[in-house]
């Protein structure tokens, strides 16, 4: 049986996901995002699934930076989860009695109107995940009064949910990712994502503009595009496309190839099957027909023969 790693402990969202995505396997709870795709990497575990990006609140940066650096890993599928938060209590904490709140920070960012206006005067402290904060809260003398976290963490942990829903918005998704070692690629569906980190051999007016270039004459469309501090100075920034289509399209392999010439480091996180199934836009004159039809064109004019 494979094992995944993920992060821990029992009663995250990473965990929703990764039964979603992988109903059978063997479960490695991880105390961070970093341990869970080292656990990938060093061969603890066969893959690790981690949080990528929020529908409110954006990137989980941490992960961004952990796929960016150290050993490649892949990503080789993605689910969607709805994510609803609770308010969790040891039993009898009663609200007034909530001065210091514990949680992860996608958490906290995404339940600041109901932190304001229910405990305006209330601290929330970061951390490592949604049900690292539940368990937290379970210790007898623990300095923290409640936990936000997943109404399943107040059920493993013996806490009371004191208030649920309590997100800003009822409709927050998370996109969770499914990486491994580089191996064989996912087959293509024709409703496919891929994944990149690329990094600019210099610094010169237009070098986004190049790039997205790339994508943009050849009629592949991104879904997600992120500049993030490379740590070497201010303005020195590192970016992460995601893209529809699949590497094995002529379309995409030949964007990236472009941007493989254009960059200083391009590093391929992947093409999977995209969780929502939406088929991948193919503009006129873009099709793998097209491209094979214009090389073939090519070679004949190279040889004199059109
Ligand atoms: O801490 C968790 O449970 C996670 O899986 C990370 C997270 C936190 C908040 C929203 C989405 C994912």
């Amino acid at each position: 049986m494979s094992k995944l790693a993920y992060l821990g402990p029992q009663g995250t969202f990473c965990e929703a996901a990764l039964r979603l995505l992988a109903p059978d396997v063997e479960r490695l709870p991880c105390a961070n995002v970093g341990a869970a795709l080292d656990a990938a990497r060093d061969g603890d575990a066969d893959g690790a699934v981690v949080p990528l990006e929020n529908s409110v609140e954006g990137a989980i940066t941490q992960t961004l930076d952990e796929l960016a650096k150290g050993r490649s890993l892949h990503i080789t599928g993605e689910v969607l989860l709805p994510v609803e938060f609770s308010l969790l209590v040891r039993p009898g904490t009663e609200l007034g009695q909530i001065k210091r709140i514990i949680t992860h920070p996608a958490a906290h960012t995404q339940c600041r109107g109901y932190i304001e206006r229910e405990l305006p005067g209330a601290v929330v402290i970061a951390g490592s995940s949604t049900a690292a904060a539940a368990q937290e809260v379970s210790v007898p003398g623990s300095p923290y009064d409640a936990a936000i976290s997943p109404a399943i963490a107040g059920e493993y942990y013996g806490l009371d949910a004191i208030a649920s829903d309590i997100g800003d918005r009822s409709d927050t998704v998370t996109r969770f990712i499914q990486v491994s070692r580089p191996g064989p690629l996912p087959e293509p569906t024709g409703a496919d994502r891929t994944s990149l980190v690329a990094f600019l051999r210099d610094d010169h007016p237009g070098a986004l503009l190049e790039m997205l270039s790339e994508f943009a004459v050849r009629g592949v469309n991104l879904t997600r595009i992120e500049s993030r501090p490379t740590g070497d100075g201010i303005g020195r920034y590192f970016f992460h496309f995601d893209l529809e289509g699949h590497v094995a399209d002529a379309r995409v392999g030949e964007a990236v190839s472009g941007l493989h010439r254009l960059c200083g480091d391009l590093r391929f996180l992947g093409s999977y099957p995209r969780a929502d199934r939406v088929a991948t836009q193919v503009k006129p004159g873009t099709a793998d027909g097209d491209f094979d039809e214009a090389a073939q064109w090519l070679g004949k004019i190279r040889a004199g023969l059109a």
